[in-house]
């Protein structure tokens, strides 16, 4: 997943492919050797062809050709400089592009969302901060693939992502964990308002009107939720609470949030 894509050899400038190996194979001043060759080259031969198409070989043409020679040169080598400059840039972003996100739904991938909430989750486990943790997983995924094909499946989990994403807020974090499951981490939030979030992500996702090749696809999907408490020391513990609370939305029907939040004694879960 976090290969660069083969697009990048089709935008690099055709001959830096070349260069790049020349200059490996050969070494930097081999390299330089060759650049200013080819520099040097291309002045003499144009200003020979200046002074010809001129015909006179006095100082005024000479310098007229220098200058003609050294405007080309530069721009010509300025903007070869600027296209690998470009090109640099764009390969750095698609990099990171790749490094950080799944390449089906566009949100965080696993890898990067674990990265990023271990910080946050850190922060406020040491300053007694309020967080929580979703885990979304989609309701009888298997039969939308088995039914309707797997290009359907995902176009599905590709809505799923969107909806969910447009319920978040800027701070949250959503990622797609595995196979037909989300994770979303939601900082600064306290247990019922991570309740409230689960909720209306789920209600946002029943009331998708999806459907494939002219025929209606319910969809649905359960949730587990758990708040940080005194006796996560890990996030992984975090993690785990909230998959405990997905397995008991799964078991109690589907299409449901259940919590682990602690709220008060004798309030431990929650349902739809
Ligand atoms: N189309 C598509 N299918 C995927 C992808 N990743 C995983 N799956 C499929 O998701 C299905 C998950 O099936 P199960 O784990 O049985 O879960 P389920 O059918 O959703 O059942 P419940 O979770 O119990 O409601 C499997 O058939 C996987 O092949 C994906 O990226 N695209």
């Amino acid at each position: 997943m976090s290969t660069p894509s083969p697009d990048l050899e089709h935008d690099a400038p055709a001959w830096l492919p070349w260069f790049g190996h020349f200059v490996t194979r050969r070494g930097l001043w081999a390299g330089l050797i060759l650049l200013c060759g080819t520099v040097w080259l291309m002045a003499l031969g144009l200003s020979q062809l200046l002074i010809t198409l001129m015909g006179r070989g006095d100082r005024l043409v000479a310098t007229l050709c220098a200058s003609a020679c050294a405007l080309l040169i530069t721009g010509v080598f300025g903007y070869l400089f600027l296209r690998l400059v470009q090109f640099q840039d764009q390969t750095r972003q698609r990099v990171s592009h790749h490094a950080t996100l799944d390449p089906l739904t566009s949100a965080f991938n696993r890898r990067h969302f674990l990265q990023l909430v271990d910080r946050e989750w850190s922060r406020a486990k040491r300053y007694n901060m309020d967080c929580a943790m979703l885990l979304m997983d989609v309701d009888h995924f298997k039969r939308v693939n088995d039914t309707h094909g797997h290009l359907c499946g995902d176009r599905l989990l590709r809505e799923i992502a969107r909806v969910s994403g447009e319920t978040l807020r800027q701070a949250d974090v959503l990622a797609r964990f595995g196979g037909e499951e989300f994770a979303v981490f939601l900082p600064h939030t306290d247990p019922l308002g991570a309740l409230d979030v689960a909720e209306r992500i789920r209600e946002r996702v029943e009331q998708l009107d999806f459907s494939w090749e002219e025929r209606d696809v319910p969809v649905s999907v359960s949730l587990g939720v758990a708040s940080l408490q005194y006796e996560h020391l890990t996030l992984d513990h975090l993690i785990h609470d909230a998959d405990e609370a997905l397995y008991s939305a799964k078991a109690a029907g589907r299409n449901c949030v259940r919590a682990k939040l602690g709220l008060q004694p004798g309030h431990s879960s929650y349902a739809h």
